[in-house]
């Protein structure tokens, strides 16, 4: 890619713990093989990331505290051009933007198509994860509230791409279901591939899928998007001062959180190894992965949901560290 051209953009989205930083770090690989040197927006719930450890020596650019709808725009704005004046510095090939699991992509899109970046960025493609693992219960009215349902939905109806994730961890026979459910939202004409851990073709996945328009004013300034604030009951909790712990006593004490703790992320301390582990807590299910001495993590907890009750999440804290 070279940089006289526009830079392309590809952003990703999709609900909480799908898999969209799964995805990214397969497109990142991508990107070294090819000798391409990308820019990284990361835009993460909650005031840390605690996932900087996953793209070490890369060109990342934190939005904290994300909150997609009202301030991220203005937000985004900020970010952007603070890498434009790194990119006169060091040019990057391709730029990717991780919005949060509650983000509307429509508000990144806007951003992109406005006359201030379309002339120098090139949206490729909006990749939407969705998790199938949970796809059914997150559309369903009995377990889910219609803030998730929306929020999905318009996540499945922005993405140019979309890609079914973590189908390991669904019955075989319930593929089909999901995808049906799927394209009544999206509609026939919408690709769709599914896979696991965001395992997928990079031709599909770098394809350029949407067509900008670059004369005059960009259609996108003009139109209002309705604001819909989806996510007014999300919130992110921090839990901080983590004493040691046996990652086995842990995993299960994550599993018994409240029903909708929807994500979890962050590093402890193994008890009896001083060994710091980063932790994912998504689909009721924890992985674990030790992280080196010299990152200098510092054990803590963000867990992510709906509507928590703080209270309730705090007392489930104390049985932990009683
Ligand atoms: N079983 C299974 N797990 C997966 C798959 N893809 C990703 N995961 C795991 O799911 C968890 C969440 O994945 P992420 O890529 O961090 O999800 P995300 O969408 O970036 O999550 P947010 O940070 O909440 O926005 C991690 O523990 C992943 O390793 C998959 O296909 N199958």
């Amino acid at each position: 890619m070279k940089n006289e051209k526009r830079v392309p953009v590809f952003v990703l989205s999709g609900f909480l713990g799908s898999g969209k930083t799964t995805v990214l770090l397969k497109m990142l690989e991508h990107c070294k093989n090819k000798g391409w040197l990308p820019g990284i927006i990361l835009n993460e719930l909650g005031e840390a990331n605690v996932e900087s450890h996953l793209f070490e020596n890369e060109k990342v650019f934190e939005l904290l505290n994300g909150c997609i709808c009202c301030t991220i725009q203005d937000d985004l704005k900020e970010t952007m051009n603070q890498l434009i004046v790194e990119m006169e510095k060091q040019p990057i090939d391709i730029l990717f933007i991780e919005g949060t699991g509650v983000a509307n992509p429509l508000e990144i899109q806007e951003v992109l198509l406005s006359s201030q970046y379309i002339n120098q960025f090139e949206l490729m493609s909006i990749i939407t994860v969705l998790d199938a693992s949970h796809y059914l219960e997150y559309q369903s009215i009995f377990s889910s509230s219609s803030e998730v349902r929306n929020l999905m939905k318009e996540q499945t109806v922005c993405g140019s791409l979309l890609f079914l994730n973590k189908t390991d961890l669904i019955p075989s026979g319930q593929l089909e279901k999901i995808k049906q459910r799927i394209t009544k939202i999206a509609g026939h004409e919408k690709v769709m591939i599914e896979g696991v851990y965001g395992q997928i073709d990079p031709e599909v996945l770098f394809e350029k899928r949407i067509q900008s328009v670059l004369i005059g004013n960009s259609h996108s300034e003009d139109e209002h998007h309705p604001h819909h604030h989806h996510h007014s009951t999300v919130q992110a909790i921090k839990l901080e001062n983590v004493p040691p712990l046996k990652q086995k006593t842990f995993e299960k004490w994550l599993k018994q959180l409240p029903t909708n703790v929807l994500r979890g992320k962050g590093f402890i301390e193994s008890e009896g190894s001083e060994q710091i582990v980063s932790f994912q807590y998504a689909s009721k299910k924890a992985e674990f992965m030790p992280v080196p001495k010299s990152l200098n993590r510092k054990p803590i907890i963000i867990l992510i949901g709906m509507g928590l009750d703080e209270n309730q999440i705090r007392d489930h804290w104390k049985q932990l560290v009683k």
